[in-house]
């Protein structure tokens, strides 16, 4: 299972999670990466956890102020990508202009969905993975593994009809180890999260418990 922590915009320290997540991947050999704003991914790259970027532009070098450029983002220590996060919709062609950019800097990428429809039409994009996650559990602290069961499994058929290869991740108010082994259950390869560390008093502690659940 993969564990994606995104830290959105909330006021942790990103370097303080950062350090705890590299210390669970160490004792535990869970797969943990975090996801900073783009202005602290060097910092947390820093800390030797796999890191990760929380968008990227479908934009090459060149007249694109205030863009985020993928090669920078890699330059920066970033190894992946979200795109099309719930918060940070973006229309079909650029979702796809952002996986080549991504593809082209060397990243690996998640494309996120709010719906097994649209996991679908991200499968066929060719992301390295989805993710799905249902708008209205997110931040609430419900996971969607196991308050909404059917839409994780309905993204792994809707995904696996269109390629077989590309894995599911699920997101939505997971934050125990408990809501990491139901996704594992519904076919879910990793869970991408927030609140549950990026907000916990002790997130090693959370993390630890979340990878109970590997
Ligand atoms: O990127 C993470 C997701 O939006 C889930 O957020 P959450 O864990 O706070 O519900």
């Amino acid at each position: 299972m993969f564990v994606l922590v995104n830290l959105k915009a909330y006021p942790c320290d990103p370097v303080a999670v950062a350090n705890a997540a590299a210390t669970v991947a160490d004792d535990t050999d869970a797969r943990i990466a975090v996801a900073p704003q783009a202005a602290h991914l060097s910092a947390v790259a820093g800390t030797g956890v796999e890191t990760w970027a929380q968008h990227v532009d479908g934009v090459e070098h060149g007249s694109h102020t205030g863009s985020t450029l993928a090669e920078a983002v890699a330059d920066a220590g970033a190894v992946g990508t979200l795109i099309n996060h719930s918060e940070r919709r973006l229309r079909l062609a650029d979702v796809d202009a952002g996986l080549r950019a991504a593809e082209r800097a060397g990243l690996e990428t998640v494309v996120c969905a709010n719906n097994p429809r649209q996991v679908g039409a991200a499968t066929a994009l060719g992301p390295d993975a989805v993710a799905v996650e249902p708008p209205e559990l997110i931040g609430t602290g419900t996971p969607v593994s196991q308050a909404d069961p059917d839409v994780v499994e309905d993204a792994v058929a809707a995904a696996a009809a269109v390629d077989e290869s590309v894995p599911v991740l699920c997101g939505a108010g997971i934050s125990t180890g408990e809501d990491l082994a139901a996704a594992r259950e519904l076919g879910s390869e990793g869970v991408l999260l927030a609140s549950g560390v990026a907000k916990a008093d002790d997130p090693e502690a959370a993390l630890r418990d979340l990878v109970s659940g590997v």
